[in-house]
């Protein structure tokens, strides 16, 4: 049945030139093997079935740079395992929380007793009672429960260390069933900074993740795009160019996944037969331009305000000084009758605007003039600063 729909979509033009299956370049796919993680996998899945078998779980922290497939690995271990203990009638299940995603105690706590079937309300219980619900029928189930606190560090800066420290003492009250925290971040002083009682009992098995290289990424990619993209359709050297690209960021997957999958869309919408490297060029600047309007969107106002100024001054003569800019904008906060901010607080804010890689900034030594900061903006990035900031009234 499926290929009569198949021919008719087919014959109807609705078929992708490019993409075979799309889905399997988003972030969210699990593919069926993962190059190169073969021992973390391993490591992690031997630690797991240690802790089912009846040992003392121990808790493992995971961290690594965003994109070196800490996630990935996770769910695939803990998927894998449940589907193997349900086949060997052992008992084990997992909760996956996105820590920043779900970003209260109660959603947090809420989403582990529902993994294991429990119903709480949205709202309305207290904390402590969703907590005592779910350790009971945790123990009445009497299996191994795996937590992944994915993206731990938003959490425990948001919410503080109570919740974990308490998950982690939980075994100490149940008594058929037990708990095995992962908590996976890719903020390497997260865990430095961690109190050290909380390190110890949540980190007591601690992976590290390694950036991966051009080669490393190859694989993967190689491996994604013979499903996703139609036979023929990817030009040689697509992928090994991505792959570099993504290697000299910092062997980021997810980055070198993205650009392939966008080098497919802007070929797809120009019409193309090929994904060629010239759409990867056009996908990085697509994809720059993406990452640029993001953070301008979400500066707070008085950077914003100060940007403008910077844009501003910068299209009617090409560079503009700290000083232009201070009086700009304190002119502009006069007028909405605001008190502006100091001078040494704007300097800071230009050198963030810097360091976020929207404007840049030179200082220069103009002998007895004195030391100024010489601001400028990258002409491809100036549309596209624009319109991020054409709602800001100034
Ligand atoms: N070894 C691998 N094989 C196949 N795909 C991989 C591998 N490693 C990572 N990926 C893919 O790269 C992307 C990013 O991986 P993942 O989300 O696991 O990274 P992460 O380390 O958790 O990053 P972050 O810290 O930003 O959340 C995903 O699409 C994932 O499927």
């Amino acid at each position: 049945m499926a290929d009569i729909i198949d021919e008719l979509i087919r014959k109807r033009g609705f078929a992708s030139r490019i993409f075979r299956n799309r889905e399997v370049l988003h972030p969210d796919y699990i593919p069926d093997t993962l190059p190169h993680r073969e021992n973390e996998i391993r490591r992690l899945a031997e630690h797991l079935l240690v802790s089912a078998q009846g040992m003392r779980p121990s808790n493992v922290l995971i961290y690594g740079l965003t994109g070196t497939g800490k996630t990935v690995v996770v769910k695939y271990v803990v998927s894998k395992l449940k589907e193997k203990a349900s086949s060997l009638n052992k008992r084990l299940d997992y909760a996956y929380v996105n820590t920043r995603k779900l970003d209260t105690t109660y959603r947090v706590i809420a989403s582990i007793a529902q993994s294991i079937g429990l119903r709480v309300p949205h709202t309305g219980l207290a904390i402590s009672e969703v907590y005592r619900r779910y350790i009971n029928a945790l123990d009445s189930w009497g299996g191994l429960h795996i937590i992944v606190l994915d993206e731990v560090d938003y959490y425990v800066k948001r919410e503080g260390d109570d919740l974990i420290y308490k998950l982690v003492r939980a075994n100490e009250e149940l008594s058929k069933a037990k708990i095995v925290l992962i908590g996976i971040t890719n903020d390497v002083n997260f865990v430095e900074n961690l109190d050290p009682r909380v390190r110890s009992s949540m980190g007591e098995i601690e992976m590290v993740f390694p950036p991966y290289n051009a080669e490393q990424l190859f694989t993967i990619l190689k491996q994604r795009a013979e499903l996703a993209f139609n036979q023929g359709v990817i030009e040689d050297g697509v992928i090994s160019y991505c792959s570099a690209l993504a290697a000299r960021e910092h062997g980021d997957a997810r980055r070198a996944l993205d650009l392939l999958r966008v080098s497919g869309e802007i070929a797809e919408r120009e019409g193309a037969e090929r994904v060629t490297i010239e759409y990867v060029k056009k996908a990085t600047l697509e994809i720059e331009e993406g990452r640029i309007y993001q953070s301008v969107v979400t500066l707070p106002l008085h950077q914003k305000l100060v940007l403008k100024k910077i844009v501003e001054l910068v299209e009617a003569k090409e560079s503009t000084t700290t000083g232009e800019v201070y009086t700009a904008y304190s002119n502009i906060m006069r007028n909405l009758k605001y008190e502006p901010l100091s001078l040494r607080r704007i300097s800071e804010i230009i050198s963030q605007l810097d360091m976020m890689g929207l404007i840049i900034s030179e200082v220069v030594n103009r002998g007895k003039y004195g030391i100024t900061r010489i601001i400028k903006i990258r002409k491809d990035m100036l549309p596209v600063i624009k319109d991020a900031l054409k709602d800001v009234e100034a």
